[in-house]
């Protein structure tokens, strides 16, 4: 794991003193840090990507989540690329995000709120340092070229620019969509980077994007991304796998939620099928007793990733289903709100998940394996998700009002 000692000038004071003496995990090793300081210096002074009032537009729909009124649907590339910024690319995972988001709000008869992992979803955090070629670990397109030589892997700290502009475009079809459609979208993404996100950060928000989550691997309490979520007004996320503790919970939902304000927090779990259901009842039952109104998500995605004996990364459909199935078992036993799904899928056509209606075989993944990082479902795959997804809905209907455990 990469961990930079966070020395941040140029951010809101109060932002820079919490952070003080943190470590950030999963940061780039930078060559050049004057130039990082001039890109940090430019993006502090270009306006912010979102608008507070948009921020808390969603989480005011969030807070509907949080008592058990409306359902989230997350979902998106797993790794944004600017190659893939196109407003084709962006489009078709849109129209898969309001698809899937209608199909479960017929079947729950609840509102669904569509939280695109968009327009900022640029930055990986990585299990190892090195890749199976020996070279950094490809660690998102705002870092380094994927491109498998050491000089494209070396990070450029301009490519934050391109970033932030990259991010306004997607921004664009964002609301263009929005207004087609008459629905309301919001943007979200992890807040990994750091010399990416500080900068955006005024007036108390994260203004790189609506939603901003905190990854599985950089959720150290006392670390630097815990400390900036806290210092931020926006709708956090924070993903819980199954090596996360009751007490652990309890402790993000104080520190994160310590006002008890329904919509500020969402503890999405990413346990694998195999884990959802031992993993997550003790996590949801200690975060209800102490009171906090958290949105309970569901990542099918993040627990069940497994390599081909060929070494190609996926995930199976029925897995995924598994986790989802057994998620709201959970939620049901607890009398608690599932609050939705958090996927990683694109509309375009490609070969990365196994199974679904059409059974994509092994043999398949190489026609169009296409993402940069984890496999995502493709457009019919996660029809199919959410077609199956409404039939739970619709066979054990969620009660829709408020509920507790
Ligand atoms: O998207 C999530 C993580 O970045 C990803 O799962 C890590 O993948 P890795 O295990 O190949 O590094
Ligand atoms: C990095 C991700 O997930 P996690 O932090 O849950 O592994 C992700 O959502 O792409
Ligand atoms: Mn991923």
């Amino acid at each position: 794991m990469t961990e930079t000692p966070t020395t941040y000038g140029g951010v809101d004071p109060a932002l820079a003193r919490s952070l003080a003496g943190r470590t950030a995990a999963q940061q780039p090793h930078w060559p050049d840090e004057r130039r990082v300081r001039e890109v940090r210096a430019a993006l502090g002074a270009l306006p912010p990507l979102v608008a507070p009032a948009a921020v808390d537009r969603l989480t005011e729909r969030l807070a509907e989540v949080a008592q058990g009124r409306a359902l989230l649907l997350q979902g998106g590339d797993c790794a944004e690329t600017f190659a893939g910024n196109t407003p084709e690319h962006l489009r078709a995972n849109l129209r898969t995000l309001l698809h899937c988001a209608t199909l479960l709000e017929v079947a729950s008869a609840l509102p669904v709120v569509p939280v695109g992992r968009i327009a900022g979803q640029y930055a990986k955090p990585r299990s190892r340092p090195v890749d199976s070629d020996g070279l950094p670990a490809y660690r998102g397109d705002i870092v380094h070229s994927a491109a498998a030589t050491p000089e494209a892997r070396r990070p450029d700290p301009q490519r934050m620019l391109t970033a932030y502009a990259d991010a306004e475009a997607a921004l664009d079809v964002v609301r263009a969509t929005t207004a087609e459609t008459h629905t309301e979208l919001f943007a979200g993404h992890e807040a990994l980077l750091l010399d990416y996100e500080l900068p955006l950060v005024r007036d108390g928000y994260g203004l790189s994007g609506h939603f901003l989550w905190i990854g599985e691997r950089t959720r150290d309490l006392d670390g630097a991304h815990v400390a900036l979520a806290r210092h931020i007004a926006n709708p956090i996320g924070l993903k819980l796998g199954p090596g996360a503790t009751p007490a652990q919970a309890l402790a993000y939902a104080e520190a994160l939620d310590p006002d008890r304000r329904p919509g500020r927090l969402t503890l999405i779990s990413r346990m694998g099928a195999d884990r959802v259901s031992d993993a997550l009842p003790p996590l949801v039952e200690a975060v209800a007793a102490a009171g906090h109104p958290v949105v309970w998500l569901c990542d099918p995605m993040h627990g069940n990733t497994h390599a081909t004996a060929s070494g190609v990364k996926t995930r199976h459909f029925d897995r995924i289903l598994a986790e989802v199935d057994g998620y709201f078992a959970v939620h049901r036993a607890l009398g608690s709100h599932p609050g939705g799904l958090h996927l990683e899928f694109t509309g375009d056509d490609v070969t990365e998940c196994l199974g679904g209606r059409e059974d994509l075989r092994e043999d398949q993944l190489s026609q169009r394996y296409l993402t940069a990082c984890d496999p995502r479902l493709n457009g019919r795959q996660s029809l199919d998700l959410a077609r199956l997804v409404a039939e739970i809905l619709l066979r054990r209907p969620i009660r829709g009002d408020a509920v507790r455990v």
